[in-house]
């Protein structure tokens, strides 16, 4: 599928940031046909739900393992292979070579897609710095894309301020991916690089992932669609 044929209701990424797989399963009653693209993390996969990734795909959702997988080389690889048969359309490795390598190895021929996450959404420069890195988010970002193109990764996560740079390195073979979606009013929290829904499709991102506005909300189903809403505009 190219970008251009994503409809914009599959755009929106719903990460599933609660408690317990009892939580997720209602929330993702109450968005119902709203939402077609889950995201699971941390919370939820280590509080038993990574089987859910097989229940959502069998009632025709899409699902994002955002596993964040870093270690050796051959412990990445086979963790990909473990995931590949779970039912996810993405996972989520750190953008280190090995790690990158490890996982293209362990996806092989699978319709698992990989996901090379730059550098953190709620990393700015100094906190680059701070962990010991010598560039700065837009130039490490960059060289990790370049890195993830030659290794052969499916696409990127960054955040959307990134997005246009990367277009211009990967082209339209890679997914870009964009966490750090901040609906217009509502709070950044813990993230550092963030931009509108809109402003984020303008810029070129195929995928919005958005966790607290939508599953923190009191009616989480209409900032959902809201969402939708201004990215189809968006995308005119
Ligand atoms: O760079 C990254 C990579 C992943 N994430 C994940 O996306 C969601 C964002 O949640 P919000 O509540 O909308 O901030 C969350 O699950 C992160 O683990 C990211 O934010 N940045």
């Amino acid at each position: 599928m190219t970008p251009a044929e994503i409809a914009p209701k599959d755009r929106l990424i719903v990460a599933l940031d609660v408690p317990s797989v009892d939580a997720a399963e209602a929330m993702v009653g109450r968005l119902g046909d709203s939402v077609t693209f889950y995201k699971i993390g941390y919370q939820l996969a280590y509080a038993g739900g990574l089987p859910l990734i097989g229940k959502l795909a069998d009632k025709g959702k899409k699902i994002f393992a955002d596993l964040k997988m870093h270690d050796i080389g051959n412990t990445v690889t086979r963790g990909v292979e473990s995931v590949a048969k779970l039912g996810a359309t993405f996972v989520t490795v750190h953008a280190y070579p090995q790690t990158m390598k490890g996982a293209v190895e362990g996806r092989g021929s699978a319709s698992l897609k990989i996901l090379a996450v730059t550098v953190l959404t709620s990393y700015n420069d100094d906190d680059l710095h701070a962990a010991g890195y010598r560039l700065g988010v837009s130039e490490l970002v960059e060289a990790r894309a370049q890195q993830a193109q030659v290794l052969g990764i499916d696409g990127l996560v960054s955040s959307p301020e990134e997005v246009g740079s990367l277009r211009k390195i990967v082209g339209h073979q890679m997914r870009l991916v964009t966490p750090g979606i901040r609906p217009a009013g509502s709070a950044s929290g813990d993230q550092k690089r963030i931009m509108t829904p809109g402003r984020a499709i303008s810029a070129g991102a195929d995928y919005l992932v958005v966790g607290r506005p939508v599953v923190e909300a009191a009616d989480p189903k209409a900032i959902a669609e809201s969402i939708q809403a201004e990215v189809a505009q968006a995308l005119g």
